[in-house]
């Protein structure tokens, strides 16, 4: 089954969207989102497409969305380039330990987005970003974003946007902390990787067929997000662009020389 999309207007996205995207006339879209079926709520997967930068933002873990009564899930992802402008950067977690009264304060004069720690992207790049961690999306990218079925994001600062900002929330939650180099690659241009292993969900890239041991990872109903080639599942052809629901592994077909990513949750105590 092939997930229905929701295009969302931002501030930051792009009047020209990329091929196979196609944007509404006057309508700035940042991101393209794949409503989460019913029988796998727990996962939610966009495209983002910047022409300026994103807030400078942070989310909250399971057990604080909970306490907020925001629901049971917070908020981690994670990101895999797939374009990237020459020059374009991700910001994700502070070059130097910042304790929460100085990052307020860099928040309120904007002084927070020099504190990030800025990496420079090109395709393949990819992050994961737990909850916590402060982060901001650069101008320029194009990005293929996994993450818990959550729309909670405090904005810390927002470059003078007129949007509203959650520095009381967002400060209670965030670490001013640097993001573990382990959890930041460039994933090969060619082949298959294991991308994501939990706590929620479990990623992987595919090329061609599953390789031994993916099915071991992804037991039940999965996520296919064909990002070249010719990808069916249940015989029903799924198109890069497309994000479908498989009932299991076995179901989806990769042909040679496609390129996929599939995610699937994880239970709790799997
Ligand atoms: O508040 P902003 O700047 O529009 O950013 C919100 C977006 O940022 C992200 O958290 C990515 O960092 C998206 O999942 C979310 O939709």
């Amino acid at each position: 089954m092939t997930l229905p999309t929701i295009t969302v207007e931002k501030p930051w996205g792009r009047d020209l969207l990329p091929a196979p995207f196609t944007s509404p006339a006057g309508q700035r879209i940042g991101e393209i989102w794949f409503q989460p079926p019913s029988d796998l709520p727990e996962l939610l997967v966009k495209y983002i497409f910047t022409s300026e930068k994103l807030s400078v933002q942070v989310h909250p873990d399971d057990d604080q969305a909970e306490a907020a009564g925001l629901g049971r899930q917070g908020k981690e992802e994670c990101w895999l380039v797939i374009d990237a402008q020459p020059g374009a950067q991700l910001g994700v977690g502070f070059d130097a330990p910042l304790d929460a009264e100085a990052m307020r304060a860099a928040a309120l004069d904007g002084s927070i987005e020099h504190l990030l720690t800025w990496h420079d992207v090109a395709p393949g790049d990819f992050f994961y970003i737990p909850a916590g961690t402060v982060h901001a999306i650069g101008a320029g990218v194009g990005i293929v974003e996994i993450q818990q079925n959550s729309d909670i994001t405090y904005r810390l600062f927002d470059y003078g946007r007129p949007r509203e900002l959650h520095l009381d929330a967002g400060i209670a939650v965030a670490h001013g902390t640097r993001h573990d180099p382990a959890l930041r690659r460039r994933v090969p241009r060619n082949g298959s990787a294991a991308l994501v292993d939990g706590p929620h969900f479990r990623l992987d890239l595919m090329e061609g067929q599953p390789a031994a041991g993916i099915a071991d990872r992804h037991k039940g109903k999965l996520l296919v997000i064909p990002l070249a080639g010719m990808v069916s599942v249940a015989g029903a052809s799924v198109q890069p662009g497309q994000c479908a629901l498989a009932q299991r592994l076995e179901d989806v077909d990769v042909r040679e020389g496609a390129r996929l990513l599939i995610a699937s949750p994880v239970q709790s105590g799997a």
